[in-house]
């Protein structure tokens, strides 16, 4: 078995390069003809992360040491069943294996956590430097030029149905221009284009490369934003002011995210955590940023309104990227549901609840999309969860379930959030704005059927597995 293993472990991929010593300090070629070890005679597998920057030993001794991987543990379940229908029982050997296999699987996982850490460690304050710089002014200022956007591509960018991953990220950038120019925000407010170009950009330049909350998380949850704007007709029901708060808002609600949740900011007692006294601090952080951005004149798009009009939109803002935080969302919508039934577009209050679940709604409505845009974001999004629950394990930290790769599956997570979050939220909306159920809410039913179908297919085929 252990020479199987050790097979198995040269072919381990492109993230793990294994060589083996034996007790002299020299290479051994790990081979189907290799000798037997023994506790005396054992030998040492390096693992070498060639691009994890990283390096770990792991000695295996005799029997009593081994490797891992999924096709060990398929191999090593086929040979617990063939000895288990000879001999009636599991024997204590065969058990043992199964613990030391799982035991190398979380010693390489660790390696695995170290290389995603590498990547994604970007001081979580550190805001207002042009640290990622993909695009360049100059090349958008030229996508600007040369982009022709279509009557046909203003009005896709109006529906939930549009696809972002069709769009480069230059591109978002005009069409993001395309929004706020179509909702007459330039005339209304009085913004140059040029100093639209330069927030938009500055925007780009602040969300980190991470695997869901980045650019393009900003840009799908600006559109989703200015598509229902449209579909509600709110154009007629509130004023410009108040459009201009809720897009500029979803635009700037995750500015400068790290990709670790609030949670973890609170646990690992991060800078932020410590400056923002564990209040929120990732939405307070995002418009912070939002603000210090805002504070560059040649980024200002609200510098020629009057302190009132500017005072009315910070405050606006404040509070509808302040409402992003989860940990409010029962406050929030509770406060919503109560207001619904008797719900008053002249209202102050009223407005500025519908404006906070309208960026909320915005926020999570991956769903609400066709599948096949939806689906790559659940993707990104448990990739940025396991990598922060992988660091909690490393760390010592508590870990937050609904991130724990060993707990969570692709439908499982979908059904729950689906259940309990997506539907109560977006069916009190739909109440007020019936037009909406054929737009959110039909596809996010969908889509709960579709993962809750795959959920029990899941559970089956375990059952069918299971000796
Ligand atoms: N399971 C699940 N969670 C989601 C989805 N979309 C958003 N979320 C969660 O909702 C949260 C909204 O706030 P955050 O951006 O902090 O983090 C987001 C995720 O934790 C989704 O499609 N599935
Ligand atoms: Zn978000």
């Amino acid at each position: 078995i252990c020479l199987y293993l050790f097979r198995v472990a040269a072919e381990a991929g492109p993230h793990h390069i294994l060589k083996m010593y034996n007790t002299n300090g020299s290479v051994v070629n790990i081979s189907p003809q290799l000798e037997a070890n023994s506790v005396d005679s054992y030998y040492r597998l390096e693992v070498v992360a060639s691009d994890l920057q990283s390096q770990k030993i792991i000695e295996l001794k005799g029997e009593t040491n081994s490797p891992f991987f999924t096709v060990c543990v398929f191999r090593l379940r086929h040979l617990e069943n063939k000895v288990t229908e000879d001999v009636g029982k599991t024997p204590d050997i065969i058990c043992e294996l199964k613990s030391q296999v799982e035991s190398f699987k979380r010693k390489l996982e660790v390696l695995h956590t170290n290389k995603q850490t590498v990547v994604l460690t970007k001081s979580p304050v550190s805001t207002f430097s042009l640290s990622r710089a993909a695009l360049t002014l100059d090349s958008v200022l030229c996508c600007y030029s040369s982009l022709q956007v279509t009557e046909e591509v203003r009005e896709h960018l109006k529906t939930p149905i549009f696809d972002n991953w069709q769009w480069e990220e230059a591109e978002m950038l005009v069409l993001l221009q395309v929004m706020y120019t179509d909702l007459d925000f330039l005339t209304a407010f009085n913004i140059e284009l040029e100093v639209l170009q330069n927030f938009l950009f500055e925007v780009y330049c602040h969300y980190n490369n991470i695997p869901f909350h980045n650019f393009q998380h900003c840009f799908c949850v600006t559109q989703m934003m200015y598509g229902l704007i449209w579909l509600t007709d709110l154009r007629n029901k509130l004023g410009r002011i108040e459009l201009l708060i809720m897009l500029t808002s979803a635009l700037c609600h995750d500015l400068d995210h790290p990709g670790y949740n609030n949670v973890y900011q609170i646990n690992a007692q991060t800078d932020l955590a410590l400056r923002y006294n564990d209040i929120s601090p990732l939405e307070n952080h995002h418009c912070a940023v939002a603000f210090g951005i805002l504070a560059k004149p040649e980024c200002n798009i609200l510098k020629n309104l009057t302190t009132e009009q500017y005072k009315h939109i910070r405050g606006g803002m404040i509070k509808c990227i302040l409402a992003t935080d989860m940990a409010r969302h029962n406050e929030i919508l509770n406060k919503f549901k109560v207001m619904q039934p008797v719900f008053d577009f002249t209202n102050k209050d009223h407005k500025e609840v519908l404006m906070k679940i309208m960026v909320k709604v915005s926020d999570i409505s991956n769903e609400a999309r066709p599948m096949a845009v939806a689906e790559p974001w659940l993707d990104c999004l448990l990739q940025e969860f396991f990598n922060q629950s992988d660091t909690e394990k490393l760390k010592g930290l508590p870990v937050t379930p609904f991130m724990d790769r060993d707990k969570v599956s692709k439908p499982s997570s979908q059904t729950n959030f689906i259940r309990f979050v997506l539907l109560p939220l977006f069916t009190e909306l739909t109440k007020l704005f019936p037009c909406l159920e054929q737009h959110i809410l039909e596809p996010v039913r969908g889509a709960l059927e579709y993962y809750s179908n795959l959920e029990r297919a899941t559970k089956e085929e375990e059952v069918t597995v299971k000796p």
